[in-house]
């Protein structure tokens, strides 16, 4: 049944698409009255029914009452919004060309079975997000590939249900209208909120390509500051289950976010895409959750305090060495090949004599350990050959049973047998980290002790390093196998730069579909001393064939000012992919010197400046220290401003003070940079990534501040900037 049948009529768009509108959103008010009705009479019979014992019947009657309610307000969201978009669309063979609404969710009339509205993840959709003016189009259908014509592609703005803006980037016969970007331009000059948001109205062709890349495989998105990763990661969970509903849970999908307050940010975008159940998680978070909190994690927070500092000392290099070692697929192959070994050497020496006369020789223990069992993980296994030793003595023993009145015999073997069972050691996943450690790392600090109340009350944990926690989970699972409920369908993970390799090897194991998105930059891989410097460190470790790289190079979030600016910083380094800002222009980056003295006063008047356009502002510096005092000038001045630290786990908006490395992933619309000199931000690439992330965070202002000399990174726009006096 082709979706709303009626003649194409190219008058005027506001005019067409206003009586299009009308009708659609009468015949859902009338879906939605018959819904309401038949929920209503339900209500009715079950009140009458109330003190009756269920029937089959009935308990279906609920299931279904339940999917009503559903619908209804899938109903309620799509009178607000029906759709976003419109492709008129001549399929081979086929006549006329058909008129086909793209939204959010597909709507079907109930009564005809007529569709209304094409969901934006059905095979035909993708046409309005790849088509560019050829003059023939392709889409992949489920039987193969369909080939026609588009005649229209029209960006259709409802809000409340009212249209606001109908702009066409394509109709047949007319001259490129060149207005391709003019939607997506329109919303991205719009302020944002404290949330990230979809981008179904406006998916780009080459993000439309990742969203829709194949499931059975690991995808690895290298995409610059802005270019939509997140955005694109969340649509493609929401395609995926969409596509393979048949395959993929919701609860069995998961996104590996940098910290717990981004988790918080990106909440928002699965529900609005009709999404729920899937878990978001930290990588720290999901590990002590396997662990069972057995080991406790250092706070990051000092750890990261020296890592940023402006100049890190020999110490902290040989830390940061030692978790680079620690993250890396050798040191995962050095203890692959000590669980080897000390699974070779798990069965005891020696047979098994519960008394004179019963004897089980070592060789049959070690063939079920080695061959009946093999199939189980090593630290099961040692529980399945003593439940089947201790099923042989029991067997045994029925056979002297009669002789033995006393019950001496059969004290003497339980006795016999515990001893036998304490020779056949039960190791902790920590206590085999422990032995690797010493053998392979012997120059590791040994942990400390911590009494840290969790879960499981308050008890004492040895405290690790966050980079031990993939060596402990990966040995948790070797040695103990897992559930199959911890299993994976499919993972996403964000600020992937920052992940180790030893990391996604963990992960591997739990996702034996190896169906991943992974996603980052490396021009904001700041974290260093864990993550990589090439994402073949990561394509490599899957199978050929079961891997695709892409790359983002457009920024979307930024001005072109901004984007230009920021690029500058990185440019001197040449291993970092520049951005391309879409053509939206702003206003000017501020660059300002500022009196030693006067920094706190003058970046409290930023802010006032800044927050007169903009919903969220964010005040960032390299360290703790700055973002201190900047916030109690702030809050002094009677601004509002919240301090975030690495343990928060909500994202207020308004005015937010952070350090930059916090910043990564966020957005606001206004940021200013505070401290930007010389001491604070030398020439090195680090601190180039970081002012670099600092920058792209800001939607539509950038604002940079300094004291003394300018750092060198800045140098070329800051002596221009110190001529033309600052503030605009
Ligand atoms: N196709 C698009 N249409 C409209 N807005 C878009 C589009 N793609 C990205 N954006 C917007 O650009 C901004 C950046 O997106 P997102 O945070 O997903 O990028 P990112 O690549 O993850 O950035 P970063 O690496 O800096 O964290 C968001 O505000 C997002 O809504």
């Amino acid at each position: 049944m082709p979706p709303h049948a009626s003649n194409i009529r190219l008058g005027d768009p506001m005019h067409e698409e206003n009586e299009h509108l009308r009708q659609v959103l009468s015949r859902i008010a009338e879906m939605s009255e018959r819904l309401h009705e038949r929920i209503q009479a339900r209500e009715a019979v079950d009140e009458s029914d109330r003190d009756e014992a269920q029937t089959a019947e009935q308990v279906a009657e609920s299931v279904v009452s339940g999917l009503r309610e559903e619908q209804l307000k899938v109903l309620a969201a799509a009178a607000r919004e029906p759709y976003f978009g419109r492709i008129d669309f001549r399929e081979e063979g086929v006549q006329d060309p058909v008129p086909l609404y793209i939204g959010k969710r597909g709507l079907e009339d109930s009564a005809s079975g007529e569709r209304m509205v094409i969901d934006w993840r059905a095979p035909v959709a993708s046409l309005f997000y790849s088509f560019s003016g050829q003059d023939r189009a392709s889409y992949e259908s489920p039987d193969g590939e369909i080939t026609g014509e588009v005649y229209l592609k029209r960006n259709i703005a409802v809000r409340d249900g009212r249209l606001q803006r109908v702009v066409d980037s394509y109709v047949k016969g007319q001259e490129n209208l060149n207005v391709a970007d003019e939607f997506l331009l329109y919303r991205l000059a719009e302020n944002k909120d404290n949330r990230l948001r979809d981008i179904v109205s406006t998916i780009q062709a080459e993000q439309d390509r990742i969203i829709r890349a194949e499931r059975d495989r690991a995808i690895v998105i290298q995409g610059v500051a802005g270019s939509g990763k997140t955005t694109v990661a969340l649509h493609r969970i929401a395609y995926l289950l969409y596509r393979h509903a048949d395959r993929l849970r919701p609860e069995r999908m998961v996104i590996f976010a940098p910290n717990a307050m981004f988790v918080d940010y990106i909440s928002e975008v699965l529900p609005e895409l009709g999404v729920g159940n899937i878990q978001q998680t930290t990588f720290t978070k999901w590990a002590l959750d396997l662990l069972d909190h057995a080991v406790a994690v250092r706070d990051p927070g000092d750890r990261l305090a020296r890592w940023f500092a402006p100049r890190t000392s020999p110490a902290a290099r040989r830390e940061f060495d030692l978790a680079r070692t620690k993250g890396s697929v050798r040191f995962q192959e050095a203890i692959d090949e000590r669980l080897r070994a000390l699974e070779g050497r798990l069965v005891p020496e020696g047979d098994f004599e519960p008394w004179e006369g019963a004897r089980l020789d070592e060789a049959t223990i070690r063939g079920w350990y080695e061959q009946d069992y093999a199939h189980y993980p090593p630290g099961q296994r040692r529980d399945r050959v003593l439940a089947r030793v201790k099923r042989w003595m029991d067997m045994m023993y029925k056979r002297v049973k009669e002789q033995d009145r006393t019950g001496a015999v059969r004290k003497r073997a339980q006795s016999r047998l515990r001893a036998y069972q304490s020779r056949w050691p039960q190791w902790t996943p920590l206590d085999i980290y422990e032995q690797v450690l010493a053998e392979v790392l012997p120059d590791a600090p040994a942990w400390e002790a911590q009494t840290v109340s969790g879960r499981r009350g308050r008890r004492k944990r040895p405290l690790v390093e966050p980079e031990d926690l993939a060596p402990l989970v990966y040995i948790h699972a070797r040695w103990n196998g897992m559930e199959p409920h911890q299993r994976f369908d499919h993972v996403v993970i964000d600020e992937a730069q920052d992940f180790s390799p030893f990391q996604i090897r963990v992960l591997q194991l739990f996702c034996p579909g190896q169906s991943f998105t992974i996603l980052g930059d490396l021009s904001q891989s700041i974290h260093t001393y864990q993550g990589i410097t090439d994402w073949s460190a990561f394509l490599e470790l899957f199978d050929e064939g079961k891997r695709a790289f892409f790359q983002l190079d457009v920024s979307y979030r930024s001005t072109m000012e901004i984007i230009d600016f920021a690029n500058e910083i990185i440019r001197p380094f040449d291993q970092f992919v520049l951005a391309k800002p879409v053509f939206r222009s702003g206003d000017p980056v501020v660059v300002e010197r500022v009196a030693e003295r006067e920094q706190e006063e003058r970046a409290v008047q930023a802010v006032q400046a800044l927050s007169r356009h903009a919903a969220t502002v964010a005040v960032m510096a390299r360290t703790e220290e700055l973002c201190e005092r900047v916030h109690r000038a702030l809050v002094a001045a009677g601004i509002q401003a919240h301090r975030i630290h690495a343990k928060d786990e909500q994202y207020e908006g308004g005015v937010s003070v952070l350090p930059v490395y916090l910043a990564k992933g966020l957005e606001f619309d206004a940021v200013l940079l505070v401290g930007a000199d010389a001491r604070h931000y030398d020439d090195s690439p680090l601190s180039a990534k970081l002012l670099y992330v600092g920058c792209t965070r800001a939607l539509h202002r950038l604002w940079v501040q300094y004291a003394g000399e300018a750092s060198p990174l800045l140098r070329h726009r800051a002596s221009a900037e110190r001529e033309a006096g600052g503030i605009a």
